[in-house]
């Protein structure tokens, strides 16, 4: 198997400065401190160097799945040390549980993230736009899965695109059933040789489901990783594996639902409606309650903006800011932050 099939492209074989007897390859699963790595040869064990692990500033600098890294072969390529990680185009991460402001990588170098969402009980808007936030921030091309379309009449399914096109998401959405197979073959056609995919989303919305039926040959569920070397196995879960298509699938325990992080950039292409909106008050600081000029309150009178939709940013928005601040800062705005939030959701049940 070509680098490339692994997901390798230029730009990226260009940002890696692997040193002399180095060579790339891609991680595809880790545990607890192990790692293992793939190249054209196939799948060995893999361990950073002290010397790597030493300059590691912070848990987001170490290896994640689908990292691109540096690595020596020993032993007759049986297992690798791991030198170097390559900046990484596009990343999920999450905020590590704890009381410090720290975010933990979860996987790198994704292309697209499916956001899965069921038709049935689990559709809210809302929490699609918590997703679109964190696959934006992290550089990842979205595509919703509306699941479970069997259970649904077509009009409420049809008041469901409207709701999600009335909130501003331009995601491209497809919609489908894992039981009679409609829409399934058009998940498959969007999927690419050579490309990195993953699913998001609640449980029982249908991954899994899904997932089963993109795999063919490569069942996700009993892919264990064993060494190349004679004998030598590991019991390591694989967590980036070859579709039958050659698209590249990244799943692993817990990545599925991530809760909501820091936002920045994610937010403002998530809401570039909003954003564009606020540059056109007449204050730099406009509060966007009673100043006069406010552009967002006459977008809101004139229909232009969905009052909802502005919630939502706000709402996000707070969360963002919160998560940004340090964690002395946040224990000081606790209180505040508590009270905007509630007084948020208020407004939120008002209209
Ligand atoms: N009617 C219907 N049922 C579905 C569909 N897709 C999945 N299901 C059922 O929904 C349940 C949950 O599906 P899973 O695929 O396990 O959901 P999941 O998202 O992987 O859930 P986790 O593994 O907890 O993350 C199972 O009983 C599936 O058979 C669908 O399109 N229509
Ligand atoms: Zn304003």
């Amino acid at each position: 198997m070509e680098l490339t099939e692994l997901g390798l492209d230029r730009a990226l074989a260009e940002q890696a400065t692997c040193g002399s007897g180095q060579r790339l390859a891609r991680v595809t699963a880790v545990d607890r401190g192990r790692y293992v790595v793939r190249d054209e040869q196939g799948e060995v064990p893999a361990e950073p160097t002290g010397k790597f692990l030493h300059a590691a500033a912070s848990s987001v600098d170490m290896p994640c799945v689908g990292d691109w890294v540096c690595v020596q072969y020993h032993d007759v390529s049986s297992h690798a040390s791991i030198h170097d990680v390559v900046p990484r185009r596009s990343f999920l991460r999450r905020k590590s549980p704890g009381k410090n402001i720290d975010f933990q990588m979860i996987a790198a170098n994704i292309d697209v993230a499916f956001i899965v969402q069921s038709c049935h009980f689990d559709f809210n808007v809302r929490r699609l736009e918590r997703y679109l936030v964190m696959v934006n921030e992290g550089q990842i091309e979205p595509v919703l899965l509306l699941t479970k379309t069997d259970l649904v009449s077509a009009a409420e399914l049809e008041r469901m695109l409207d709701s999600i096109r009335a909130a501003g998401i331009t995601a491209r959405i497809v919609t489908l059933s894992n039981v009679t197979g409609e829409g399934v073959d058009q998940v498959k056609g969007l999927m690419v040789p050579g490309k990195t995919y993953c699913l998001l989303g609640s449980s029982g919305v249908g991954k899994t489901t899904l997932i089963n039926q993109l795999l063919g040959r490569d069942a996700l569920e009993t892919a264990a990783v064993s060494g190349t070397g004679e004998g030598r196995h590991t019991t390591t879960r694989r967590h980036l594996v070859v579709l039958d298509n050659g698209a590249l699938l990244i799943d692993m325990p817990g990545m599925r639902e991530l809760g909501i992080l820091s936002a920045g950039e994610g937010l403002d292409d998530s809401f570039a409606d909003i954003k564009s909106l606020v540059a056109r008050c007449r204050f730099a600081d406009c509060s966007h309650n009673n100043e006069p000029g406010c552009a967002i309150r006459k977008a809101i009178e004139s229909g232009e903006l969905n009052p909802e939709h502005y919630q939502s940013y706000l709402k996000l928005k707070a969360e963002s800011d919160f998560n940004e601040m340090s964690y002395v800062d946040k224990r000081k705005k606790d209180k505040a932050f508590g009270k905007m939030v509630k007084t948020v959701l208020k407004k939120d049940k008002r209209k």
